[in-house]
């Protein structure tokens, strides 16, 4: 009779051939990274960069909203950010670059947890960080988690093997994204230690590609110029690369600012785009724009009166705000979008602006200022928030308006993370 080991062996065996198949000959995809996402929007949570007051209505355009960064990021600024946008309106994915940025909390609040692994820095960027990643997960954040979600103790030997199915289930529900990084003039870069000599061509780049769907079966391979706009060399490695893959996904991010360079990348194969920079652009553009109108727009000022004034101040089609949504393939006319929403903004930043006046003094206490804002039949942004976000998120509007007004009026209130957001 079979042991159970030759059992197991056998079944273990037949899902693996299931598997190959199922990446290679069999008609299905079996990535789990969605195919329909074509446009991710890569978000920062260092402080330095903001998001934009209404942002909802920006990443209602995008497919999935990608939280992490190289600088500055910290376990307690990656929970403030995903607090903030993690389905607003779009699912999220953690993308850690250090261990300690990932937390009970993260893991909970993030839909889908990315791994990097860079194929052309040094060890530690392979699998040096991996490797503390690893023994964080079974040595403290595994049993940290076991003794919040168990009401009793297990006994060390089960509990060790819990923690041990605990971090194996992490890294399996993980995707994972095999980076080949060609811009030395970026933080990535910096953090994977990517010199002169580790730049690709397209053919070593195309080699290195198929280590990581046929070995190390990575979710993504990930083509970045963090920061620049890699043109005709990234669309030469990316010919090559797309050509080779057939189960990994393949995606391109750095210096996109143009329906122009997101189609030429594209064209040449990328299966998405990554935006970052130009969207938190957005935030610091309008936190000027934002500044200026109430020193120049009365409270009452019309649609038609903010909508004349921007036009006064700027050439929409040259914001961060035309730029970003210009890098979304299915938008049509990014620019007449940009305007709507820029109007929105500054709209709603007056409406907070006459709102603080008035509550200044009146309300000394979170409660009294969530029964103001209550009591209101419109707050600002509400109306543009709630029908992007419809109705499962229907306080979302009052709290952060109660954020942003709470340490203007002094109150000391469990307010959502607003430091993050440009006009806070
Ligand atoms: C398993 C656990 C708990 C954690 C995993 C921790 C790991 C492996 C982190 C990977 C660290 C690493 C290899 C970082 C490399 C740098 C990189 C690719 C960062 C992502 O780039 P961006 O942050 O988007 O780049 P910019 O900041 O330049 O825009
Ligand atoms: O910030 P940008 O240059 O848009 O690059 C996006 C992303 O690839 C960074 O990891």
């Amino acid at each position: 009779m079979p042991s159970f080991d030759a059992i197991a062996r056998t079944f273990e065996s037949a899902t693996r051939t299931i598997s190959l198949a199922g990446r290679t000959v069999l008609p299905v995809d079996t990535n789990p990274v969605p195919a329909e996402w074509e446009h991710i929007t890569k978000i920062d949570p260092e402080e330095a960069k903001k998001l934009p007051l209404l942002f909802p209505l920006y990443l209602q355009h995008t497919g999935a909203l990608e939280v992490g960064g190289s600088k500055d990021v910290t376990g307690q600024n990656t929970e403030e950010t995903l607090e903030l946008v993690s389905g607003r309106p779009r699912p999220a994915i953690q993308e850690p670059s250090g261990v300690r940025q990932v937390t009970e909390r993260t893991r909970e609040q993030a839909d889908y947890f990315a791994v990097p692994q860079v194929l052309n820095g040094d060890t530690e960027a392979i699998v040096g960080t991996l490797g503390s990643g690893i023994e964080y997960l079974r040595e403290e954040l595994g049993p940290e988690y076991l003794d919040d979600k168990l009401p009793i103790p297990l006994g060390e030997g089960l509990e060790r093997r819990v923690v041990s199915l605990f971090s194996a289930w992490t890294l399996q529900e993980a995707v994972f994204e095999a980076y080949i990084i060609m811009n030395l003039d970026s933080a990535a870069a910096r953090e994977a230690s990517v010199t002169e000599d580790d730049l690709l061509s397209p053919q070593e780049a195309k080699q290195r590609a198929m280590v990581a769907e046929t070995v190390f079966e990575s979710e993504i391979v990930y083509l970045e110029y963090s920061g620049t706009f890699g043109g005709e060399e990234a669309v030469e490695i990316l010919e090559d690369v797309s050509d080779a893959l057939s189960w990994s996904r393949l995606w391109y991010g750095g210096g996109l600012d143009s329906r122009e360079n997101v189609e030429a990348v594209l064209e040449a194969g990328a299966d998405a785009v990554v935006v970052g920079n130009v969207f938190h652009e957005i935030a610091d553009e309008e936190a000027d724009l934002c500044a200026d109108a109430v020193e120049a727009l009365s409270a009452d000022a019309t649609h038609g009166d903010i909508e004349s004034w921007l036009s006064d101040e700027c050439d929409v089609a040259e914001t961060s705000a035309a730029e970003y949504l210009s890098t979304i393939p299915s938008l049509s006319n990014p620019t007449a979008r940009a305007r709507e929403y820029l109007v929105s903004t500054i709209e709603a930043a007056l409406a907070l602006e006459a709102l603080r006046s008035e509550l200044d003094g009146e309300v000394t206490s979170e409660a009294e200022l969530a029964t103001a804002l209550d009591r209101r039949d419109e707050l600002p942004g509400g109306i543009e928030l709630s029908n992007v976000l419809g109705d499962d998120e229907q306080s979302f509007p009052r709290d952060l308006v109660a954020g942003l007004l709470a340490e203007d009026l002094d109150l000391d209130a469990e307010a959502l993370p607003v430091e993050h957001i440009s006009v806070a």
